[in-house]
């Protein structure tokens, strides 16, 4: 089955299916008409030399038989010639013919003897010497016709006496010899009678006359057919049959008779009259030459075939070659359109530039890259590709001459416009003969987002995103930088850790947005303050950082102050008018640390110092300070488990009304009795818990404990005391003090008026406005609110009126010096006498003797507290201590 070409047509093929079958018959039939010619001629050229062959074969047989003929009519003419022949003379005239062994098998003499002669004749014969004369047939008749004489005697003895006229095989001969008077050939007859092998011949009978010295009788010959024939058919090509037509029976046979009668021979026939007998010759050609004929038309065929298979394989090779040549073409346009299409519509720039000739082609997106509309305008309008760099040009192009290309070079370029895009270039160059830069091909990726985008995640990593100041990651490398060169100089480095005072009440009242302004305008401000090789950091919220390489103490104590001055100025956000101080700590390199990490940790722990000095200040950093932060982190470690751990207890100082002397209030004040730091003032872990937060958790249980204890005093017949409990800044702001008053009191089943809360001015004066809707949202719950450490801060207690205050707490530090200090009891007399204007209740703190208790009832003090009456108790020492005084 032929294969069949991909892409090459059903039509195609069947036409070349047609020409080459075409051309298989055409030469087919040239084959068979040539063949037929040849076979014409061949049978033509075989017809004369067979009728030659015929007429040799024929002569031949004609010329043997003759020659027997003549040997018979010889004898016979002895007979005639001669009184008598006796059988010497017999001998020796037919022993020539018998002893020529050319086919004269046995000649005889047979006498024609009527019966009453038969004895003479056996006479006769005996006297020869046939002493046993046989008759066959021996049966008596009338006439006999035996044959007296035979030769050669010796091995035809069988012979002797056969009668020829009692055989119907010579008989008619022997009459038509006597009749005629010629030699007339029997038929056929079996030579040898008792031979395994069948011998044909024919007997050759002459008729002799008798004379009176001898009886009538016949010269006969027998004649072997096969020598007739002998050497006639030895040629195989040739058949030869003999027929006696009388007999009507093949005389003889080529062996390849057979086969040549299978094979249709040519035949050619001689009818050949001898003896007063037909026989009919017919000598057949072999069968060679058809088998050539059908070699030659085998080969013929075959060639025609070969050829229609040839042409077919020509045709085919040629449509395949033209197919492939279409394929290829069709390929090697769909490449181009392929290259075109890519070309024209990848992102990359593409181009091919000559020495000396600047760009000869370049695709859509380089002229887009380059700001132009399309190739045309670029091609026209630009010179040579705009570098940012020159210099970085030339080196590329010096790449193409020594390396013959460079890959992936970050590049920045120009555009007409003066904007400038950052790619990645490659080229490769194509030389001439002598090795120059015949042009290079190039490749332009426009990388100038990922370059952005590269840049904003630096700038994500390493600045902050608000004030574009570094950030902490930023500012280690700065440190360790400053601290790299100022080691090898020998030079200090200052560290200023920087915090706002109060943002957070910005934050919280002005909202998010304004604080972030604030921000902004802060780091603006620190910026200009600051020297160029200065480093400001944004650490998160309101923590700043300086660096001040080459700083040592006098320089950072200088730009401390100067920066707190500047800070003095008022900050206008938004329509508001914000005044803010900054707390500033500051360590040195090398004295407080070698390593960025330890010297902003140490300027952090200095800013809390100054923070706690009263904020707008600074403060160094020193071992001591250091030794606090280390202690405030162990504080506040071991405070997140305290409360858990129920390491906290209440105890309740009371707060006594000094005309009566009953207790109307206890507050309640938290102890930490801690298993490992013993027991901690409040002092020392009330600031730990607001800066970490604990605060909001610990105030809550503070509230929720007092009001629990209030509740079972209450059950216990404690009546008209209520409970105060100190409410830190932390928890008045950030914790959901509402909600943990109104939960404590549902538990413990008191009302507000059970309850008064101590915010200290400063926690109120920090933001009035939103501590104005916290305590508006108490009030309805009856909740009291006493004003703590009055006299420390604003003392404003005209300002203070509008927050429906209920008590004012005289801080103890007035009170314990009412004696001594003048203007401590001025301070308190004055405040007294407002507060009673105002109808405000006091409290006096840390009344510790009879003077003070006796300056502060002479002027109408409201409720005494401090150790002369009682330090602050466990709530079964108060409930001891409310029984002897209120019953
Ligand atoms: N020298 C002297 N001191 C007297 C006298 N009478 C009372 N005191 C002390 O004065 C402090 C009164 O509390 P504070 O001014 O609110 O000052 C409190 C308060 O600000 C804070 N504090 C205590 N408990 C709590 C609490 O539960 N929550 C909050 N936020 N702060 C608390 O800790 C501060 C110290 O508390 P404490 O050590 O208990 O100290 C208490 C108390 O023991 C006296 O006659 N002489």
């Amino acid at each position: 089955m032929p294969r069949t070409m991909p892409g090459l047509t059903r039509r195609h093929q069947r036409t070349h299916y047609l020409l080459a079958l075409l051309l298989s018959l055409v030469v087919a039939a040239a084959s068979v008409t040539a063949v037929g010619f040849l076979a014409k001629s061949e049978k033509q050229a075989q017809s004369r030399i067979l009728e030659s062959r015929a007429d040799q074969i024929y002569g031949l047989i004609r010329s043997r038989f003759q020659r027997h003929e003549s040997r018979v009519q010889a004898a016979a003419a002895l007979f005639a010639s001669s009184d008598h022949v006796d059988r010497d003379e017999w001998r020796r005239f037919v022993q020539t013919a018998v002893d020529a062994d050319d086919g004269m098998f046995e000649m005889f003499w047979a006498e024609r003897i009527v019966a009453p002669d038969l004895p003479a004749l056996r006479q006769r014969l005996n006297e020869e010497g046939i002493v046993d004369f046989q008759l066959q047939p021996p049966d008596p008749r009338e006439l006999y016709c035996p044959i007296v004489y035979n030769e050669p005697l010796e091995t035809h003895l069988d012979s002797l006496g056969l009668d020829i006229c009692t055989r119907p095989k010579t008989l008619p001969a022997a009459r038509m010899a006597r009749e005629t008077g010629q030699v007339r050939i029997s038929d056929p007859v079996n030579l040898v009678a008792d031979a395994a092998t069948p011998m044909s011949g024919y007997v050759m009978l002459a008729w002799v006359d008798a004379s009176p010295s001898q009886a009538g009788g016949w010269v006969g010959g027998t004649v072997a057919l096969e020598s007739l024939f002998s050497g006639l058919a030895s040629r195989s090509d040739l058949t030869l049959q003999f027929r006696d037509r009388a007999a009507n029976e093949p005389l003889l046979l080529s062996h390849s008779a057979d086969q040549a009668q299978a094979r249709g021979v040519i035949e050619s026939e001689r009818t050949l009259s001898l003896g007063g007998r037909d026989f009919h010759l017919v000598v057949g050609t072999s069968s060679g030459s058809n088998l050539n004929m059908i070699l030659l038309l085998t080969a013929g065929l075959a060639i025609a075939l070969l050829l229609g298979a040839l042409l077919m394989s020509i045709l085919r090779t040629r449509a395949r070659a033209e197919q492939m040549v279409d394929e290829a073409t069709q390929a090697y346009r769909d490449s181009e359109q392929l290259l075109e299409s890519v070309t024209n519509n990848i992102s990359e720039g593409i181009y091919r530039g000559v020495p000396g000739q600047g760009l000869v082609y370049i695709n859509q997106a380089l002229a887009h890259m380059f700001g132009f509309a399309d190739t045309e305008t670029m091609m026209e309008r630009s010179g040579p590709i705009l570098y940012a760099s020159p210099s970085q040009r030339e080196k590329l192009y010096q790449l193409l001459i020594d390396d013959g290309a460079y890959r992936n070079q970050e590049v920045e370029f120009v555009r007409p416009d003066g904007s400038h895009f950052y790619a990645i270039n490659s080229a490769v160059a194509s030389r001439n003969a002598d090795g120059s830069v015949a042009h290079f091909d190039g490749v332009i990726s426009d990388i100038t987002e990922r370059k952005q985008a590269e840049e904003a995640v630096h700038r994500l990593a390493h600045y902050d995103p608000l004030t574009g100041l570094p950030n902490r990651t930023l500012l280690n490398d700065r440190i360790g930088q400053a601290i790299a060169h100022a080691g090898r100089k020998q030079r200090p480095v200052a560290v200023m850790f920087m915090d706002l005072d109060r943002f957070k009440a910005v934050n919280d009242s002005l909202g998010h947005g304004i604080g972030d302004q604030l921000l902004v305008s802060v780091s603006e401000r620190l910026q200009k303050s600051l020297r160029q090789y200065d480093t400001i950091s944004r650490l998160g919220g309101d923590e700043f950082v300086i660096v001040m390489p080459g700083a040592g103490f006098d320089a950072a104590t200088q730009k401390a102050n100067s920066l707190i001055r500047e800070f003095r100025e008022v900050f206008e956000i938004d329509g508001h008018e914000l005044v803010i101080t900054p707390s500033i700590g500051i360590s040195i390199y090398p004295e407080d640390g070698d390593q960025s990490e330890a010297l902003i940790r140490h300027a952090d722990t200095a800013m809390y110092h100054a923070k706690e000095q009263g904020r707008a200040t600074f403060e160094f950093f020193t071992r001591e300070l250091n030794k606090r932060a280390y202690e405030r982190l162990s504080t506040e470690t071991h405070l997140r488990g305290a409360l858990a751990n129920d390491e906290l207890q209440l105890v309740y100082q009371p707060i006594v009304e000094p005309q009566s002397g009953r207790i109307r209030a206890a507050e309640a004040l938290l102890r930490w009795n801690s298993p490992v730091l013993g027991r901690v003032s409040p002092e020392q872990f009330i600031p730990v818990a607001e800066q970490s937060g604990l605060i909001v958790e610990i105030g809550h249980w503070v509230i929720e404990t007092a009001l629990m204890q209030l509740a079972s005093w209450k059950r216990l017949g404690m009546k008209n005391l209520m409970v105060c409990v100190n409410v830190s800044a932390v928890q008045f702001w950030r914790g959901n003090l509402m909600q943990s008053i109104q939960q404590s009191l549902a538990s413990s089943g008191l009302s507000g008026r059970d309850l008064e809360i101590e915010l200290t001015e400063n926690v109120i004066m920090s933001d009035v406005d939103k501590a104005r809707t916290v305590l508006n949202q108490l009030r309805p719950l009856g909740v009291r609110l006493a004003i703590d450490d009055f006299g420390t801060g604003y003392s404003s207690l005209s300002y203070l009126k509008q927050f429906k205050v209920d008590h004012l707490k005289i801080d103890k530090s007035f009170v314990r010096d009412l004696k001594t200090d003048s203007d401590d009891a001025a301070i308190v007399s004055a405040v007294l006498s407002m507060a009673q204007d105002l109808h405000v209740q006091v409290i006096a703190e840390g009344v510790e003797n009879a003077e003070q208790l006796a300056f502060l009832t002479d002027r109408n003090c409201d409720f005494i507290q401090g150790y002369f009456f009682s330090r602050p108790l466990p709530p079964n020492d108060l409930m001891r201590l409310w029984a002897r005084t209120n019953r």
